[in-house]
């Protein structure tokens, strides 16, 4: 007797990303391919329409080619309706509810309805939350016009989740990075920032407008040890036009100003690595959205997360979900202060931001060793592209 199997579809996944605004849907979609390429073997065929801004986080990346392959994945300009011929992978997965190409989704249902031909499993990459509400809706699958099921994968902090992104060997990376401070003394030169001493305080900002930046870095000026402040041309620089001697438009990676006690240095732009290891050689960062949020915890050193702004104010429901599972375990002086200070930075409010700064400052060791903890913690035995793998291979 002959078992009857459909036909294999091609092994290639098919990963599907619109850059909205900023960087994070790109930034989330980049990281995922890069590991399910390099860790798993899976052919990645990543499509990007917007190439421009990829390129501000993968600078070796040229925006007028239709293709290219960087770390294993090829690279895909996404144009409607695509170019490309397109051929349908094992795998269609569309980042953050982004529509995909009528012309893949008909390609999908046409697949399913024939005999003997396998169908692609089409999953929706959502945003990461901390809500509890996440573990029930994460693997759901929901009925497509075309007939086929797609279905929602949710990152997440809990064993119920699709879980987070992160890397088989970057904690022992980082843990070798930060055994010794030549590593950030020589990345700092290779950035052009200058004026850095091993044992001076550095803090990263990567954040959206807020006067709580402001004030903090009024603050950080009268500070009676030397504090620098890496700070990328972009977003943050905007709160901070009041103490810069010249536009923001005329500012230059590598330029620095001297504030008192407060060095702020203009940052370029690097690709993911860099970043991560930017994280890494910091005393502080201040990160944002979803994956710098995420490199932050990794980074296992004390943040403050600005959340993206959402309507109603709901990124404060986001906000206060993920500060309770981090502060889970933390004495509750800690837990308070860490969590005064995010609240502050995020509702703008600049008296309690420098009130609770402040008072971090001397819980600091006590939060650093929370932050080398949490990272395991976090990743609950399994990271996301494990649990992705899995998943697929389930369906
Ligand atoms: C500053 C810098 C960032 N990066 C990367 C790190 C991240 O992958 C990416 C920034 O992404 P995020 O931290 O998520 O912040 P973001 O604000 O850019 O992205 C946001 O976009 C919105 C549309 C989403 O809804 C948000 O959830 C969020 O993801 O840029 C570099 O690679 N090099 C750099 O020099």
């Amino acid at each position: 007797m002959s078992v009857h199997h459909s036909n294999p579809l091609p092994p290639h996944w098919d990963i599907f990303c619109t850059v909205v605004d900023n960087y994070g849907d790109i930034g989330v979609t980049w990281r995922l391919a890069k590991q399910l390429a390099s860790e798993y073997g899976i052919p990645i065929n990543l499509w990007v329409d917007d190439l421009l801004s990829f390129s501000h986080i993968l600078p070796l990346l040229n925006p007028a080619k239709s293709q290219q392959e960087f770390n294993g994945v090829n690279i895909f300009h996404w144009e409607n309706p695509i170019k490309i011929e397109y051929e349908a992978g094992a795998v269609i997965i569309e980042a953050f509810a982004c529509e995909l190409p009528s012309q893949v989704k008909s390609i999908i249902g046409q697949l399913h309805i024939q005999p003997d031909t396998q169908t692609p499993i089409w999953l929706n990459l959502e945003y990461l939350s901390a809500e509890k509400w996440v573990d029930g809706c994460h693997g759901l699958p929901s009925t497509q016009p075309n007939g086929v099921k797609k279905w929602f994968y949710f990152p997440g902090f809990s064993p119920k989740t699709g879980g987070l992104i992160c890397e088989t060997q970057l904690f022992k990376q980082r843990d070798q990075w930060q055994a010794d401070p030549k590593h950030k003394l020589a990345l700092f030169e290779q950035l052009g920032l200058q004026g850095i001493n091993a044992q001076d305080r550095v803090i990263s900002v990567f954040s959206y407008e807020t006067p709580a930046l402001t004030a903090l870095c009024e603050l950080w000026q009268a500070s009676s040890t030397p504090i620098h402040a890496l700070i990328p041309k972009g977003r943050s620089l905007h709160s901070l036009s009041s103490l810069l001697p010249c536009a923001i438009a005329d500012l230059m990676p590598g330029q620095q100003f001297t504030l008192g006690n407060l060095t702020i240095h203009i940052l370029p732009m690097t690709d993911q690595n860099d970043f991560d290891r930017l994280l890494w050689s910091c005393d502080f960062n201040i990160v944002r959205g979803e994956d710098s949020f995420l490199r932050a915890q990794w980074a296992a050193k004390p943040f403050i997360w600005h959340i993206y702004p959402q309507e109603d104010d709901y990124h404060l429901v986001k906000l206060q979900a993920f500060m309770q599972i981090y502060c889970d375990n933390l004495a509750p002086e800690i837990a308070t202060t860490w969590s005064e200070v995010n609240s502050a930075f995020n509702c703008g409010d600049t008296n309690s931001v420098v009130m609770h700064w402040q008072q971090l400052n001397s819980v600091s060791l006590p939060l650093t060793h929370h932050a080398i903890k949490w990272p395991i913690n976090a990743l609950n035995d399994a990271d996301l592209a494990s649990r992705l793998v899995q998943f697929v291979n389930n369906c």
